[in-house]
């Protein structure tokens, strides 16, 4: 880009910030030759630098995120492009028919477990090796989604299931054959009937004592599993979720293994399995349905570390509670969620990415007759569609980065926390993924719509983001009931509050300035005091809108259900509020000056802050 162009832009934003009227300028207006165009990948260049900006946005395992991009651009499979000045891209080859995405994913997936990338997935334990996952992810959710998501199924919820749920036997049977691809699993939960609500799935599995086994029935329609990634083709093993029945009592959900293929791809007896289709993306991934017919299977493959079955039937738990029961064998989906939410911010990032520099060579519309046309990211309507949801997807970088360091460093005492916040971070992150995918695709006109301009097809391979692993507005509920019962429990017991970021609470209520400068409006005491008084507001009027719906009569469960707007805003709240910790705690580790909020804008009884990044570097 020269001199001159640069300047002209910098004086046109600076003109949109101070508001001031246009200067008139000695620059040339001379108009530029249409040929002189050429794309930015081949002469930008960057006023900052790269290294530093990466090692704060990714913020850690860069080298590791290198060596997998490395060993894509390297293989065919990956489907390389040279462009000029010696650049080289990858990307799916959208014209591949949903058969052959399937077929090509499972094939990158092959190459990449023979370059050792899944090496310790499983049986490598520790913050370290759960942070290399985490990267590794989302650079396969950068090339394509279905490369990610396949492997979510895999590793996630059909590893992690083995991993949290199963005990010795089923770790040393299972998981090293799971890293080295010798057993393909997929994780079979959701039911035609029952997606959201997985204590209704019906399912049923029953034990006969007289061949030690376990009897898995699909007993109607509406009990087939329904979705199952990787079921339609690939997988040879599935974790099943089923109510289990002994001696006729249910006793609530109860994780097994079930294989569901032969070593050569053939469906096993007792089984029957449909393909759900084509979809609005990710068709990399082959999701299925599953019917079982009185499956027998061995009472080993009961995953037993909450729950067991004694050769001669007897059902014994340590955790005698059947709802504690239930929430320990939703726990692997947090992994999941972590992984959902940071790959979605990745995805935001990309088509931020195509949209702002599409915006700094696209011109349209001259300010003077004889002038040259005008960029797009010039105009003020351009800048405030892109730039605060670029200034969001910063904080909720960091807010992702965050949230994986409280998984990887979870302990016992934290396992709740990272659960309700990984909920309401997964649902905030998605949503504002699509949101941002969507004004990215606009906002590049036309262009946008072509295919190999990527921002069209992630919203399409992303959309599901808000789906699965918990529909995001469920678990908006869900974040309000843990919030109101943590509430609730602290005041009945009279106790301080303590665990999901509540402590605020114990303290008076801070007194706001009734003047709001700007350098108020900038402290970061000043925006966290913000965030906990709206939270808190929140939560006291949620609990006594709750209260009232149960004092009228309605059951305890369903009065979380019919408390809407109050809960969703106390949720968002409560997400929002750790996105803002996460961007003062990158700025506290910062040289002075280099990262600011500089924004905090109230809009409907909202707060939201904006940060920006200044070039400090
Ligand atoms: C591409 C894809 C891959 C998937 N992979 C898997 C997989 O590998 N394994 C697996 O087990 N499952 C998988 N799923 C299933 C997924 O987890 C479910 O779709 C999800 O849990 C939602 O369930 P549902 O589709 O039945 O929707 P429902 O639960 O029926 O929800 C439908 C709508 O009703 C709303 N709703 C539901 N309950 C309430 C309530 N209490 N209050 C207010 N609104 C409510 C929801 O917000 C949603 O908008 C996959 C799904 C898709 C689309």
């Amino acid at each position: 880009m020269s001199e001159n162009c640069a300047l002209r832009r910098a004086n046109v934003l600076a003109n949109h910030i101070l508001q001031s009227p246009p200067q008139p300028s000695n620059i040339s207006l001379a108009r530029e030759a249409c040929l002189q165009y050429t794309p930015p990948e081949v002469n930008e260049s960057y006023g900052f630098q790269v290294e530093e900006m990466r090692k704060l946005l990714d913020g850690h395992n860069l080298k590791d995120r290198d060596w997998l991009y490395g060993n894509m651009i390297r293989s065919d499979l990956f489907n390389r492009k040279e462009r000029g000045g010696g650049k080289v891209f990858v990307s799916p080859d959208y014209n591949e028919t949903m058969e052959q995405q399937r077929e090509i994913s499972m094939k990158r997936i092959l190459h990449l477990l023979e370059k050792g990338v899944f090496k310790g997935w499983l049986t490598e334990t520790g913050p370290e090796a759960e942070l290399k996952k985490f990267a590794l992810y989302e650079v396969c959710g950068m090339y394509d989604y279905s490369l990610s998501a396949k492997l979510g199924v895999h590793f996630l919820l059909w590893g992690n299931a083995i991993k949290f749920f199963g005990t010795k036997r089923h770790h040393e049977k299972w998981l090293k054959h799971t890293e080295d691809y010798l057993v393909k699993g997929c994780f079979a939960m959701t039911e035609l009937g029952h997606g959201s609500n997985v204590k209704g799935i019906e399912t049923v599995t029953t034990y006969d004592p007289r061949t030690e086994e376990f009897v898995i029935n699909t007993p109607c329609e509406s009990a087939q599993k329904y979705w199952i990634g990787e079921a339609a083709i690939h997988a040879n093993h599935a974790i099943v979720i089923s109510q289990l029945e002994i001696n006729e009592t249910n006793q609530g959900i109860h994780v097994f293994i079930a294989q569901i293929r032969d070593q050569d791809g053939n469906i096993c007896p007792n089984i029957r399995i449909a393909d759900c289709g084509h979809k609005i993306g990710l068709n990399g991934v082959d999701n299925g349905r599953i019917w079982f017919d009185n499956l027998r299977i061995p009472r080993e493959n009961l995953l037993n570390s909450v729950a067991d079955v004694s050769p001669d039937g007897e059902y014994v738990s340590a955790i005698k509670n059947p709802d504690q029961r239930f929430g320990a064998f939703l726990a692997p989906l947090t992994s999941g969620r972590v992984t959902i939410a940071s790959c979605a911010i990745y995805s935001a990032k990309v088509g931020l990415a195509v949209a702002i520099r599409y915006s700094l060579s696209r011109r349209a519309f001259s300010a003077v007759a004889t002038g040259p046309e005008v960029l797009l990211l010039d105009y003020p309507s351009h800048q405030r569609r892109l730039l605060p949801l670029l200034a969001k997807t910063y904080a909720m970088s960091f807010a992702a980065n965050d949230m994986k360091m409280m998984y990887v460093k979870r302990t016992p005492e934290t396992n709740k926390e990272i659960h309700v916040v990984s909920m309401g971070l997964k649902a905030l992150l998605t949503w504002h993924n699509m949101r941002t995918l969507q004004e990215c695709r606009e906002a590049c006109g036309g262009q946008g719509v072509k295919t190999e301009n990527r921002v069209g097809h992630l919203k399409g391979d992303y959309d599901v983001q808000t789906t699965f692993e918990g529909d995001n507005n469920v678990l908006m509920q869900q974040v309000s009931k843990a919030l109101f019962a943590e509430y609730v429990s602290c005041k009945k017991r009279n106790k301080p509050f303590k665990g999901l970021g509540l402590e605020h609470m114990n303290s008076p209520l801070p007194v706001l300035p009734t003047q709001l400068t700007s350098s108020t409006l900038r402290c970061s005491h000043f925006q966290k005091n913000v965030f906990c008084l709206r939270e808190r507001d929140l939560l006291e009027r949620y609990t006594c809108e709750v209260a009232e719906l149960q004092e009228r009569g309605e059951s305890r469960e369903f009065s979380f259900l019919l408390s809407h707007q109050l809960s969703e805003d106390l949720s968002k709240a409560f997400a929002e509020k750790a996105i803002l910790q996460a961007v003062l705690d990158a700025e506290a580790k910062l040289p002075a000056g280099s990262i600011k909020v500089n924004k905090v804008t109230v809009s409907h009884g909202r707060f939201f802050a904006q940060p920006c990044l200044t070039s400090k570097f």
